[in-house]
């Protein structure tokens, strides 16, 4: 594969382009000052003139993709999505309850009595939610697989509203379901019975921020949306995106280290968080609000919260760093002829891009059939079997148009991308994301869906989605594979028309065992919640279950938190 690929990386910035054989003619009339137009531009340019109809394609501007007047995200930057007109609540009115399509058993909690609900709205006057009509949202998941009884929900809005909440629950022995902007995959921020749903959506204050090391400290209920708009404005981003922007809450992402389409450029939570504020389950509040870059002093307490789902402590505010807004970003939508070439195009682009990549996505033609079908979205390139979504993000758009203009013409020469189109203004560019973010939005729609979020082996990431087609045939409607291939994270997504234990019983646990052979990761970057707590073990050794579960004993003695999620039911 190398030999289609030179080993060298950039070169010049200022003269990369000139140096393609097929451009000197060309590159030579060029000025070599930066050019005030995008210098991948000019290049584009001499390409179609030696008759290259794909780039020219590229070149020409932008084409037509209907349906995409919303923002970026659409399936959670519409608050209304998860709940509404668009998800798959149009069809399947009813969600079958938890505990009748699950195995699973109440634990031996204290029902929520009327002396409870006096209680407790003495301590959250007027914010404890009983009403039936207003209490179903927050007991079904996002993708309506799961659903619970709870009959109370609590909004908090302050740190020690929600310690009064938790003493008083521990003392009960009462069990709380945290729920953050319930944008969940996998059935961890729904009650599985009656659990009290405690609500971090009036916990939504930004608490400070610092203009100069980009530190945000904000309540967890703050929307991730809302957060990317109030550092924007003060010339920074938040470290991580994601597509449920709009709905979901900061908690909730450092709560199942949500990980997103940034985290190959800024990493993942568990280095750009630096510090937590958390309830533990006896109400004691745990301060590590700091704000530090560098601080040796012990155990690193907040990793422990990180990614916890909420079974080890409430996460009630965070202290994030944010990184400098680009001030250019381009994004490049290509086709690829094969899975072998996405994978030797994310090569070329890592050494070609270098420090100005800043997003890697991948998707199938299968994607790409569904986002057409249930959402009107038209592909923007040549039909193939496989897209990427290249993103980059810098401070010179000189620098950095050149740089992805000799990238795009390496990829192009070398046949590992065969059609694509650019995007370099804000309308384009979520144009272009929305054929990726919008995949789960269009999936929702085609049926019940079965969900696998695997990290994998680079170079085995795809194999199983091929395998998975041959061994289900007619009985799945659609098997799709897309994901964060540079972060070797793929989304396996199977619909049918409606939930089928056979079809479950002839993935499960095939997708899991094949991952384990790959000594890959049955949940890179969703969690595990309820309903993959039972294949923890596919991933980690017996000791490391073990020493979980010593953890959650010490940290919350009677379980109260979070029950039926993470944790293997047996040992
Ligand atoms: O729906 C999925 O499987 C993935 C959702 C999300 O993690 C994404 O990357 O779009
Ligand atoms: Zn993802």
């Amino acid at each position: 594969m190398s030999a289609l690929l030179p080993e060298s990386g950039p070169g010049d910035p200022g003269s990369g382009c000139q140096r393609s054989p097929k451009l000197r003619g060309a590159g030579m009339m060029m000025p070599r000052l930066v050019p005030r137009w995008p210098a991948w531009l000019f290049c584009w340019r001499a390409a179609c003139i030696q008759g290259a109809s794909v780039r020219q394609k590229m070149w020409a501007g932008p084409s037509k993709i209907p349906g995409l007047g919303g923002p970026r995200g659409a399936w959670g930057t519409s608050p209304l999505v998860p709940r509404g007109s668009c998800s798959a609540s149009s069809r399947t009115p009813e969600v079958t309850l938890t505990p009748e399509r699950y195995p699973v058993r109440r634990l031996p909690f204290s029902v929520v009595s009327e002396d409870d609900l006096a209680a407790l709205e003495r301590v959250v006057p007027g914010r404890v939610i009983t009403d039936p009509e207003e209490l179903e949202p927050p007991n079904v998941d996002w993708l309506r697989t799961v659903r619970g009884s709870s009959k109370v929900l609590l909004r908090p809005r302050t740190t020690q509203e929600v310690a009064h909440i938790l003493r008083y629950c521990h003392e009960r022995n009462l069990a709380v379901n945290p729920q953050g902007g319930n944008t969940g995959m996998v059935g961890g921020s729904t009650p599985v019975f009656d659990e009290i749903i405690l609500s971090t959506a009036l916990m939504n204050q930004v608490l400070s921020f610092h203009d100069v090391s980009g530190v945000l400290v904000c309540q967890a209920g703050c929307v991730l949306e809302a957060l990317s708009q109030y550092v924007e404005e003060r010339g920074f981003i938040m470290p991580l995106d994601l597509g449920a922007k709009g709905s979901c809450h900061i908690g909730g992402n450092v709560a199942t280290n949500a990980g997103g389409l940034r985290l190959l450029r800024y990493g993942s939570l568990r280095g750009t968080v630096l510090g937590l504020e958390v309830v533990m389950a006896d109400g004691t509040v745990l301060n590590c609000l700091t704000s530090l870059r560098k601080d040796n002093t012990g155990y690193d307490l907040k990793q422990l919260f990180i990614g916890s789902e909420g079974t080890l402590g409430v996460i009630t505010a965070v202290s994030i760093l944010c990184p400098p807004k680009p001030s250019t970003v381009n994004v490049a939508f290509l086709g690829c002829p094969g899975f072998a070439e996405v994978l030797q195009t994310f090569r070329t682009c890592r050494a070609m891009l270098g420090e100005i990549l800043s997003a890697f996505e991948f998707m199938d033609a299968e994607c790409m059939k569904l986002v057409r079908l249930h959402l009107g979205l038209s592909c923007p390139v040549q039909e193939s079997p496989f897209y990427v979504l290249i993103e980059t993000a810098g401070s010179g758009p000189g620098h950095d148009a050149e740089k992805l203009g000799c990238f795009l013409e390496q990829v192009l020469d070398s046949g590992l991308v065969t059609d694509g189109t650019l995007g370099s203004d804000e309308r384009r560019i979520k144009m272009l994301w929305a054929l990726r973010e919008r995949i789960t939005e269009a999936l929702s729609r085609d049926g019940y869906v079965y969900k696998y979020d695997l990290s994998l082996p680079l170079d085995r990431l795809y194999d199983l989605v091929g395998d998975l087609r041959a061994r289900l045939g007619p009985s799945a409607k659609h098997v799709v594979g897309y994901g964060h291939l540079g972060d070797g994270n793929l989304h396996l997504n199977v619909t049918s028309e409606a939930f089928s234990t056979s079809l479950l019983g002839a993935l499960e646990p095939y997708v899991y065992e094949w991952t384990a052979g790959q000594r890959g990761s049955v949940s890179a970057e969703h969690g595990l919640g309820f309903k993959k707590k039972d294949v923890l073990g596919y991933s980690k050794p017996p000791e490391a279950l073990q020493l979980m579960r010593q953890l959650k004993a010490l940290l919350d003695p009677k379980g109260i938190l979070n029950p039926y999620k993470m944790l293997p039911t047996h040992a």
